[in-house]
């Protein structure tokens, strides 16, 4: 059995179009213009690339686009005034500060500053308790496309049985509380789950945010189970360049799984598009407006 493919570009373009009419309504009948804050500290290349790309989608769907580069050695008492600034800027309302962070700044200090109405991230202390309360929240992006995905091809997941391997607060966490949303039955898989074979074979949804290229192996995977890999690890591709691969080996897992998202092109993507629809669910919300559909859980 080979995989169905579960292509995060082509749906992500989907969302992105939903965003771009919700966006032109607004516009339209309420004179409302959704506008995205995206602040980077330092010149790391990857998140350079991301910040780039959010700026140009932002656009795209008919948005404003607010970019603030700050240099790498950037005071986090600066950081904070500026956070500050774009709390209160009605034109902004959505506020991104892009990770990591240098080391000199505490991220969850800045983070907590943001005002959590516009915490587009989802990654302010009140949308996770929020979150974790089976309350309306502002949900982390990457969860909450890799979730989009799932129903988007399982439909209802009550009682099924989902493993997520990683527990961190931007990815793991964010993402067992939305399965359990879901009704399945979740479990956090970590370095320290013993048996963690056994663990992953059990699942019906396999989540893997660990981090480590290839270290789900398709013999992990049960028979037909949906697998969605979160994972982008860049490694040495051999021949002087480097190539791009999740955290589950992907040529096994095909061949077991019901169906998989590839890396790159699955998860990634949708990060980005979950962006967007956040921030116009954002804007609603600021102005007392209905939610659109689809856009968020
Ligand atoms: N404030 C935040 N910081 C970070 C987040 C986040 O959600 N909020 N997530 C990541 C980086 N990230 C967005 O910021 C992100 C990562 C990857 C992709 C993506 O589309 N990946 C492509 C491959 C891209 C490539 O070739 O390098 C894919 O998987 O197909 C989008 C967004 C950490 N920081
Ligand atoms: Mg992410």
């Amino acid at each position: 059995m080979s995989a169905t493919i579960i292509d995060g570009k082509a749906f992500s373009a989907k969302i992105r179009g939903r965003v771009a009419e919700e966006v032109a309504a607004l516009k339209r009948d309420h004179g409302l213009v959704p506008g995205l804050a995206v602040v980077l500290v330092g010149a790391d290349p990857a998140s350079e690339v991301y910040v780039r790309s959010k700026g140009r989608k932002t656009v795209e769907a008919g948005m404003e686009s607010f970019e603030h580069r700050l240099p790498a050695e950037t005071t986090e008492a600066d950081l904070l005034a500026l956070v500050e600034k774009l709390n209160t800027d009605p034109a902004v309302h959505g506020i991104l500060v892009q990770l990591p962070l240098p080391k000199h700044m505490n991220a969850d200090a800045v983070i907590n500053a943001i005002d959590p109405a516009k915490d587009v991230d989802g990654f302010h202390i009140s949308n996770v308790g929020l979150l974790g309360t089976g309350q309306k929240a502002m949900v982390p992006c990457t969860p909450l496309g890799c979730l989009m995905m799932l129903r988007d091809h399982l439909g209802d997941m009550s009682g099924k049985e989902a493993v997520v391997i990683g527990r961190s607060n931007i990815v793991g966490k964010p993402m067992a509380h939305l399965l359990l949303g879901e009704s399945c039955t979740v479990s956090i898989a970590h370095s320290r789950t013993k048996d963690i074979e056994e663990v992953v074979r059990r699942a019906d949804i396999v989540i893997a945010a660990v981090g480590r290229p290839g270290m789900v192996k398709g013999a992990w995977i049960k028979p037909g189970a949906t697998v969605i890999d979160v994972g982008i690890n860049r490694i040495d591709a051999g021949d002087g360049k480097t190539r791009l691969v999740g955290d589950v080996d992907f040529d096994e897992a095909r061949e077991v799984a019901g169906a998989i998202t590839p890396v790159p092109g699955g998860v990634g993507p949708m990060t980005i598009a979950c962006l967007l629809a956040n921030t116009v669910t954002a804007a609603c919300r600021a102005n007392g407006l209905p939610e659109p559909e689809g856009l968020t859980v």
